[in-house]
């Protein structure tokens, strides 16, 4: 049998009427229905619920969301522990048992605390039961926030490694144009790879939530690099996610159009349901497999086509073949950088080679961070006769005054200045057009003000410039996490749609 991992976002629009503030009752039951039926079929399920602050509006009278933040924490603290009853009383109902997770980023970004919400979150999976995570609003302030919970579900699907990270929201996908003003907008079904896509993603969220389409596509990034499908589907049709499965298991497994590697699937196309098979056979007919080799198609719509199947309007975007995972997710994502360190293109080529951060590399820093935090690490373009030890970088947004010259690196804009011969180079970039690429996340072994001493240093001189040396390495190998860098891109329909949460 197949087994899945399974998240799915309900935002605050799905949940509460956003006018009276009563929970939508309907939705909700829909909502266990389908998370019931998933785990009964022997599948992973965690829900990530928006609400608390919503359905305490409900409770304490209020009309609107409050703006003040102590108002928005206490009214959140009153709306979990409601919103926590209704969820147990709807699960109750069918004698699921269900888990309240509430997380901060400060609790993720200690590796510990990472490990153990993971450990915990799979423990609750083999004692079949159903978590259900929202943010700690209570004690998240701006700097220790996810900020959505959007964010938090991509982040909740690639702690558990998920196959499928449903975005439920108040609109069917996502079009190529706002279908809201041009009615001849056309649906997207799937979007291949999310870095091509450009996105209008101006649409704010509902008056209760905080998230919006930006912050959908923010999450399908986030979790299409971890290796999660991320759906975006309507919310008040929740049995459209097993459906939405389905299809794109059976896609899956079609494309591949091989019978073998379609045994240990589980689904039954065009009946809408999971369905485990107890005895591992294959799940599609042989007369399945003949009607798509015979098409002599691969192509999603066409193996469609010619299985006859098909399911609610949705968009899908479709994981990344070399997922980012374990350490290295959680150091892209666990951690809030505290600064920048730039880096020349030799050390970012070393980087790569999967070498750690050398001192020699490193033309600038930005910041005021401390050993053992995370910054983010830019490739800029060391310009020729610039120094090698030492050129600054100092992040202004405009060349200097003075002489300078200006160079397309491809990496990021560089320039040089200086008042004359005499004077020493500097470097300086744009921010825009190119800016810098931001190549990697690092935990380093210095703190910003040592890093300003030790850039462009070799690592044998540390220690007569530090008075001591810690390491030979600015950052080390397991501490660094690539990031999926795109030096080119085409340029791609943009689309709009109006989303809530
Ligand atoms: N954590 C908050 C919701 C934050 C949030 O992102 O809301 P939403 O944009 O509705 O998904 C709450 O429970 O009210």
């Amino acid at each position: 049998m197949k087994r899945l991992t399974i998240v799915i976002k309900l935002g605050t629009s799905s949940i509460v009427d956003e006018n009276t503030h009563e929970p939508l009752i309907e939705i909700l039951s829909s909502i266990v229905k389908t998370a019931c039926k998933l785990q009964k079929d022997g599948h992973h399920v965690v829900l990530v619920s928006s609400g608390a602050i919503g359905v305490a509006l409900q409770r304490m009278k209020l009309e609107k969301r409050p703006k003040h933040l102590p108002q928005v924490q206490a009214l959140a603290a009153i709306g979990q522990c409601r919103l926590m009853r209704i969820w147990e009383d709807l699960f109750g109902l069918v004698e699921q048992p269900i888990a309240q997770i509430l997380l901060t980023r400060n609790d993720i970004a200690d590796r510990t605390q990472y490990l153990n919400a993971q450990n915990t979150l799979h423990e609750l999976f083999n004692m079949r039961v159903i978590p259900i995570v929202n943010e700690n609003d209570t004690l998240s302030v701006a700097e220790i926030k996810f900020g959505d919970n959007d964010t938090l579900s991509a982040i909740t699907a690639g702690m558990v490694q998920a196959d499928y990270l449903f975005l439920m929201t108040d609109v069917d996908c996502l079009y190529d144009k706002n279908p809201r003003k041009y009615p001849d907008a056309k649906p997207i079904e799937v979007v291949e790879d999310i870095a091509d896509l450009e996105a209008d993603v101006s649409s704010a969220g509902s008056a209760l939530g905080t998230g919006g389409m930006g912050t959908k596509i923010v999450a399908a990034r986030l979790a299409t690099a971890a290796g999660v499908t991320t759906v975006i589907t309507r919310s008040s049709e929740p049995g459209n996610v097993a459906k939405i499965i389905n299809y794109a298991e059976t896609l899956k497994c079609q494309s591949r159009l091989n019978a073998d590697t379609c045994q240990s699937t589980t689904f039954e196309p065009g009946n809408g349901d999971v369905q485990p098979l107890a005895d591992s056979t294959a799940s599609l007919s042989s007369s399945q497999i003949l009607a798509v080799k015979s098409s002599g198609t691969s192509t999603p719509t066409l193996i469609n086509e010619a299985l006859h199947i098909s399911a609610p309007l949705h968009t899908r975007f479709l994981p990344d073949l070399h997922p980012i995972r374990d350490r290295n997710f959680w150091i892209l994502n666990g951690l809030s950088p505290h600064g920048s360190i730039f880096i020349d293109e030799g050390a970012s080529n070393a980087l790569e080679r999967k070498a750690g951060l050398l001192p020699v590399g490193i033309v600038g820093v930005e910041g005021n961070f401390a050993q053992q935090e995370a910054v983010r690490v830019y490739a800029v373009k060391r310009l020729p006769g610039s120094s090698s030890l030492g050129p600054t970088v100092d992040g202004t947004t405009s060349p200097r005054p003075g002489t300078h010259s200006r160079t397309n690196s491809g990496i990021g804009t560089a320039y040089v200045s200086g008042s004359g011969a005499d004077s020493p180079p500097r470097f300086a970039y744009e921010r825009h057009s190119p800016a810098p690429m931001e190549v990697a996340r690092a935990i380093v072994n210095y703190s910003a003000a040592e890093i300003k001493r030790i850039r462009g240093l070799r690592s044998t001189e540390i220690s007569g410039v530090l008075g001591y040396a810690d390491s030979e390495y600015v950052a080390l190998r397991e501490n660094i996490a690539l990031m999926k860098v795109e030096r080119s891109r085409p340029t791609t329909p943009s689309f709009g749609l109006g989303a809530e949460t």
